[in-house]
């Protein structure tokens, strides 16, 4: 029998590492699942730890410590690493210095022992991190995807759902765009409920959810994910799981629709960085990038936070390069 099998690797088994770990090997996401981290000591605990709780499920994941080269024949690659747990109260940004040298090290490793799968980033800034991964890697860019606005898109989702009644998150069609970040954007335009265009579905609806007010849902769901770190100092779950979602949509071909922030080549008019914007996620990575007509405030946010980024870019790259010239 020619079984294929289906190896996912995780790098960085902190607070999202092992949230992703769980949700992959809990829903039989791969048949083998490597979690490679600087502390080897710990992360072969916590593969130890992962193996006791299989037997209870119908999982048949194999789960092993590896060290960073023993991930080089991994189908996918889920990117979970970080300098510190904590992540500061006032931006993502903040955390680029550690993250972006934790890059410059560990991808030409993975790049020298061979890695040709696919990368799956969420380590932040998001944006900046899966560009750097593009840049560093030698890869195809649609095989080098950051989780972007995938998560404050779900947010977005629910938050909407709460005024409008608690319909279904699922039955709503709405994306942040952009940065994952302060300076994303909901692309409000584009939100259908149940197919329905949002204007419609509120006109018709207007005495009992009327007027929604869109500032305060898309303020919250942007900002959501500081009321968790707040409260917790992490958040973990809903981006574990979105990880593993997008090894699922990978590895099962399964050409999803979903935001990621992935490499542009003039869709929105902008290219060379990472961003955040809706997705067609299959065995190619990212299959096709769906272009939103953005009405113009949008397509102005949109540009505005695709600058930002660019600017983080461009300095990152002139300080590694700078360093790396001396
Ligand atoms: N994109 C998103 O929506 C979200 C992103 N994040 C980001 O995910 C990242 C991880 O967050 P946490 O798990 O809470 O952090 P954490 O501190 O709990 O875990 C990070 C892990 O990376 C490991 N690590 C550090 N340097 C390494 C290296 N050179 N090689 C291998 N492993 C290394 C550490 O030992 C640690 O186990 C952060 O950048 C965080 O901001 C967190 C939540 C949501
Ligand atoms: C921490 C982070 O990036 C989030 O939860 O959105």
């Amino acid at each position: 029998m020619n079984e294929t099998v289906r190896r996912v690797g995780i790098v960085g088994i902190g607070n999202v590492g092992k949230a992703a770990a769980s949700a992959i090997v809990h829903n039989n996401i791969a048949d083998e699942l490597y979690i490679s981290d600087i502390d080897s000591e710990r992360a072969k605990g916590e593969a130890w730890d992962f193996a006791d709780s299989i037997e209870l499920t119908s999982s048949r994941t194999r789960v092993s410590e590896v060290p960073l080269e023993g991930l080089a024949a991994c189908d996918i690659i889920l990117v979970a690493v970080t300098e510190r747990s904590e992540i500061p109260s006032s931006s993502r940004l903040e955390l680029l210095k550690g993250t972006a040298a934790i890059t410059y090290d560990i991808v030409p490793k993975l790049r020298k022992v061979g890695f040709k799968g696919k990368y799956v980033i969420a380590t932040n800034p998001c944006d900046i991190i899966t560009y750097l991964f593009y840049r560093l890697s030698g890869l195809p860019k649609n095989h080098v995807i950051g989780t972007g606005t995938a998560l404050d898109s779900m947010r977005l989702r629910r938050q909407l759902s709460n005024v409008i009644g608690g319909v279904d998150p699922r039955s709503i069609n709405a994306f942040m765009v952009g940065e994952h970040g302060d300076s994303q954007i909901a692309a409000w335009s584009q939100v259908t409920v149940g197919g329905q265009p949002l204007d419609q579905f509120e006109e018709d609806n207007f005495d009992e959810f009327g007027p929604i007010d869109r500032d305060q849902v898309e303020d919250a769901a942007r900002h959501f994910g500081w009321e968790i770190h707040k409260r917790k100092g992490n958040t973990q779950f809903g981006i574990g799981n979105e990880l593993a979602f997008f090894a699922k949509s990978i590895l099962n071909d399964a050409r999803t629709v979903t935001a990621a922030s992935v490499i542009q080549n003039g869709e929105y008019g902008q290219h060379d960085l990472a961003i955040g914007v809706p997705t067609i996620i299959g065995r190619n990575g990212v299959e096709k990038i769906i272009r939103f007509r953005l009405n113009e405030k949008e397509q102005e946010g949109f540009n505005a936070s695709a600058e930002l980024i660019k600017s983080y870019i461009k300095q990152t790259l002139e300080e590694h390069e700078e360093s790396a010239a001396k």
